[in-house]
């Protein structure tokens, strides 16, 4: 079966992707060319494509994304001011925490909001429960962290929801306890509830510990695509010395974080090269990571509305929803929460970034110490 099919580039401007994008059916991204899709048309996604004619600009616009797309301390600097110090970024920070402030010195008003409620908590795995580091096989999540998720989840229905694939973050972080969603959502398994079993691309399944649950993976019919555009990512970028591609089941990731700085163009090139071929695939920016995913309106925003329903937790005013991410996919997530009233993102950021978030906080150590916090607080108020 032919996956490809020459139309113009599918690539998204990195800003908001889902603002670009109009839901609704198009024959034209089904993922392949044929009647009786096994999607819902709610989640086929159209995406606007560039006009002909403007190679430079989208050229720079590329590498500016992903320049931009995993900020450190000393660019933020540079950019505040031409004579910054170390000091004035800090202040910049403080500046930013008005906005967003520290979910551990506001931890008393999330106490207040969580009076009475039923908290469900949802975690992003890289930048959030590990460092970022430069080896993505080398992302291990500290046994220290393992325990504070451990014990969060003896209180609270705990997800993770990640951008690698389910088996990947399942292995790093190791605990059964947990309900794990991989490639940004397009792979979920949480707990049979009869609503959920309603929705297409649901089937019931068991977990490596026999217990039945229900996995929905509604890019299922793009497996092929992805294992066939992962093949010839590896292809073009073997010689990009630094260039790693990944596979994560229902998404691609194209690392350039260990590529000379110089080279970062042709890696995007590249990827925008094999892309052209692949109009029902988009692409996505994440910390010095190119994400090459399907054209579905389905992302970690979704993910969590699907476990809270799997949970038994929608349209319940004694829920209160918490989503803590570091990373562009988790705004979906975030977004949400804000957009629903229904609860709060939490940024793990050590730099000022805008976000949909609600909180924020510094680093993983932070977020450990977070976990323990609500976790004495329930223990507090349950004696
Ligand atoms: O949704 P997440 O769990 O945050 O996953 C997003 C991507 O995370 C990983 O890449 C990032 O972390 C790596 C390890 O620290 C780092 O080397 C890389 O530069 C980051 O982009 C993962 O490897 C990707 O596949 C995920 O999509």
């Amino acid at each position: 079966m032919d996956l490809k099919s020459n139309h113009t580039s599918p690539v998204l401007a990195d800003a908001a992707p889902m603002n670009n994008t109009r839901l609704g059916i198009h024959s034209a991204l089904l993922p392949y060319p044929h009647s009786g899709s096994p999607f819902s048309p709610s989640l086929l996604l159209t995406i606007p494509r560039r006009r002909p004619g403007i190679l430079d600009d989208v050229r720079s616009s590329l590498f500016d994304a992903m320049k931009s797309s995993s900020p450190t301390h000393e660019k933020f600097a540079k950019e505040s001011s031409s004579e910054t110090t170390l000091g004035d970024s800090n202040i910049a920070y403080c500046n930013w925490m008005l906005k967003y402030p520290s979910a551990l010195a506001s931890f008393d008003q999330i106490a207040n909001s969580a009076n009475g409620k039923r908290i469900a908590l949802f975690l992003d795995y890289d930048g959030t429960l590990s460092p970022i580091v430069d080896n993505p096989d080398h992302a291990f999540m500290s046994n220290a962290m393992r325990a504070a998720v451990s014990n969060v989840a003896k209180y609270f229905p705990t997800a993770i929801i990640s951008g690698r694939s389910r088996d990947k973050v399942y292995e790093f972080v190791g605990l059964t306890e947990l309900y794990y969603a991989g490639s940004h959502g397009m792979d979920i398994m949480g707990p049979v509830r009869p609503s959920s079993s309603d929705h297409k691309n649901c089937v019931r399944s068991t977990d490596k510990q026999g217990k039945e649950v229900n996995l929905f993976q509604p890019a299922s019919e793009f497996l092929p695509m992805i294992n066939e555009v992962f093949r010839s990512l590896v292809e073009i970028t073997k010689d990009i010395v630094g260039a790693k591609v990944e596979n994560n089941k229902f998404c691609v990731s194209v690392h350039y974080r260990n590529v000379d700085e110089k080279s970062w163009t042709t890696v995007g090139q590249s990827v925008e090269r094999i892309l052209k071929e692949y109009p029902r695939l988009r692409l996505t920016h994440g910390r010095k990571v190119l994400e090459v995913r399907p054209v579905l309106n389905w992302d970690k925003g979704k993910a969590v509305e699907f476990l809270l329903e799997s949970l038994g937790l929608t349209n319940c005013d004694d829920v209160l929803p918490i989503y803590v991410g570091d990373d562009r996919t988790d705004e979906d997530a975030f977004k949400v929460l804000r957009e629903g009233n229904s609860g709060y993102g939490i940024i793990v950021s050590s730099v000022p970034k805008e976000s949909s978030a609600f909180y924020s906080l510094r680093d993983p150590s932070e977020v450990m110490e977070f976990l323990k916090t609500l976790v004495m607080w329930k223990q507090k108020n349950t004696l």
